[in-house]
């Protein structure tokens, strides 16, 4: 909820470059209010201050320089909103469980986002002698709304409302908060302990292509397309899966398309959070300071994420919520092994505290697909599969047959790394030729693999098909060997369904390759198309009653947002700055 009005107060720059804040005539107050924060960058000034127990943002868009009043400013009532992307583990699932093995991951432009403002608008007046804050965790997807007190001794979390518990949610809650304990100083503390008392107002939405809408566009009489997902208002509620969940079927709670719907909802909580606590500053800097914010981020929801899921999974889903698209080689497990074990008793605090000066020691890589080529993604409509479970069996195989399954294992990073070094190669040839590089792609974008050879009339145009073929081998191999190494486990890692349907989809125009994302299953299945083709290829999912989904590859990791997404306000917020 954001309000714009003339603030009781304003300030500016003085010429030294001091900042400062004056009441203004019309307000009896005696004190101006205190900064509590700012931050700056070339073009703007952002301060908070408190008036009256409530806390305002003033943004100055330039030039904040002219330290006279009267430079223009807005005013909102304190809300910050992170938002963190969903993936899509395109190589590396199951192996990238152990290092070195490395594994690509892109992050899409379907995002998780978290609102997190004050509870109280004001300190309730018993409210210094709490030894608790109260938490109110909404997620209007799932008409869930949740209070939670939190000791502010233990930070442990007690559920007063009888609904379901997150507990994504609750961890990233304690560890960002443990994080402000553990890195601030004194005077900082008895701001944290303020905003504390302030309890947290927290909404949590996921944009709809985290989850399986086919029941509702049936339910609708909508044919299963893009433009009936389309049609979908913006959050739409969640279908649950009916079915319960066991290990035949191994269905999740909720009907999801395996964007990694939890990773990318705590870490969107941690930044919220740790940027409203003031332990990060996520809008102010770039270079190496933006990437230690980020790297902070990373470690408490890496940590948080951990705790919930009960195990260590190879972590790629919350580095690519955190960092965007990249190629990813896990971290060691022994860095949160303080937070695994702190039910010894070691205060949270102090668990945070080693967690963060912890050896991370994960890799990322620069990687993006080459130009011109577009991730789809389909879901054939089953609900999704549980991948705890998947691994669970994969692992129990390695320990039963650890020399076949060594051998597989082999056969897939060998795969992996060529289908890698193709990418490669086609982004380096794109970017020495590029003429000669869009025309080809566009042309075989209107053919079936097996007419591409026949477009490339002159060398350079070769080499390039040559790496597209590369690319599909490398692709029907990686298909190969985790569909027997799912036959091995006696799971469906590349069930015969989706055999079928990504052996059409490989033979159809324009299309490069296509396969079970991360640790497969019956989750959406993804392709990479060349130029325009994807459009076909959704149609021609779409006769086939294979939903192909509106996300795409966005390389962006996790932000702050200017405004909550279910209002974009953004642009009312400029249209209303004022003169103050
Ligand atoms: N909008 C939401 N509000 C509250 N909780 C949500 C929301 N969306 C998902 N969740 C919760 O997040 C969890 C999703 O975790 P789960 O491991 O099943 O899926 P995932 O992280 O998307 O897995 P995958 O990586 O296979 O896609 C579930 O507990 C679900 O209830
Ligand atoms: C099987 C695994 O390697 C990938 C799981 O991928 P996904 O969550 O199914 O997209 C597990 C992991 O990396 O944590």
């Amino acid at each position: 909820m954001s309000s714009h009005f003339t603030p009781p107060f304003n300030g500016g720059v003085s010429p030294e470059g001091n900042l400062f804040v004056n009441k203004r005539p019309e307000h009896p107050s005696d004190h101006p209010p205190p900064i509590d924060r700012h931050r700056t960058n070339t073009s703007s000034i952002t301060f908070t201050a408190t008036y009256n127990n409530t806390h305002y943002i003033l943004l100055s868009p330039q030039p904040f320089l002219h330290y006279q009043l009267g430079f223009r400013t807005f005013v909102e009532e304190m809300a910050v909103i992170a938002s963190a992307p969903g993936k899509v583990l395109i190589t590396g699932g199951y192996l990238i469980l152990e290092r070195p093995n490395a594994g690509i991951v892109l992050s899409t432009n379907a995002r998780f986002y978290a609102i997190v403002k004050p509870l109280y608008d004001e300190l309730r007046q018993d409210s210094w002698a709490w030894s608790w804050s109260d938490i109110k965790l909404t997620s209007p997807q799932m008409g869930r709304e949740t209070m939670y007190k939190m000791s502010l001794k233990h930070f442990t979390l007690q559920c007063t409302s009888s609904e379901t518990r997150n507990p994504f949610v609750e961890y990233a809650v304690q560890y960002a908060v443990a994080a402000a304990y553990a890195t601030f100083d004194s005077n900082k503390k008895d701001l944290l302990q303020k905003l504390l008392l302030q309890g947290f107002d927290i909404t949590i939405l996921g944009d709809n292509d985290f989850y399986s809408y086919r029941n509702e566009i049936e339910a609708r009489g909508l044919p299963p397309t893009q433009e009936s997902l389309a049609s979908l208002p913006p959050f739409t509620s969640i279908t649950f899966n009916t079915e319960a969940s066991n290990d035949q079927n191994s269905k999740p709670e909720v009907a999801k398309t395996g964007l990694g719907s939890s990773a990318a909802m705590t870490t969107a909580v941690v930044a919220a959070l740790l940027n409203y606590l003031g332990v990060v500053d996520l809008l102010s800097y770039s270079g190496a300071r933006h990437q230690e914010n980020l790297d902070v981020v990373h470690i408490i929801a890496q940590t948080a994420h951990c705790m919930a899921q009960g195990k260590v999974g190879s972590g790629f889903d919350v580095s690519s919520a955190v960092y965007g698209s990249h190629r990813y080689v896990r971290f060691s497990p022994q860095v949160i092994s303080s937070a695994q074990n702190a039910v010894r008793a070691m205060p949270l605090e102090e668990v945070v505290s080693d967690v963060l000066k912890g050896k991370w020691d994960h890799e990322r890589t620069k990687f993006s697909l080459p130009p011109l080529m577009n991730l789809l993604l389909g879901e054939p409509g089953t609900g999704g599969s549980s991948t705890p479970s998947m691994v669970g069996a994969v692992k129990n195989w390695q320990k039963s047959d650890p020399q076949k399954s060594l051998d597989t294992w082999k056969g897939l990073s060998e795969a992996n790394a060529r289908l890698e070094a193709q990418f490669k190669l086609l982004s380096n040839l794109a970017e020495e030729y590029w003429d000669i590089y869009r025309s080809i792609i566009y042309s075989c974008s209107m053919y079936q693999s097996e007419k591409w050879i026949e477009q490339a009339s002159e060398t350079i145009s070769q080499e390039i098909v040559k790496a597209l073929f590369g690319a599909r081998d490398a692709m029907l191999n990686i298909r190969s060997h985790m569909k027997l190494m799912g036959m091995a486990a006696g799971i469906p890692i590349e069930p015969d369904s989706q055999t079928e349907l990504l052996d059409a989809t490989m033979n159809m125009c324009g299309v490069l390759l296509a396969g079970v994302p991360g640790a497969g299953g019956f989750d959406a299945v993804f392709a990479v198309t060349l130029g325009d083709s994807g459009n076909n290829l959704a149609k021609t999912w779409s006769s086939h009653n294979v939903l192909a989904l509106l996300v795409k590859e966005d390389p962006r990791g996790v932000s702050i947002e200017p405004s909550d997404p279910r209002t974009n306000q953004i642009t009312s917020g400029i249209s209303s700055v004022m003169l103050v």
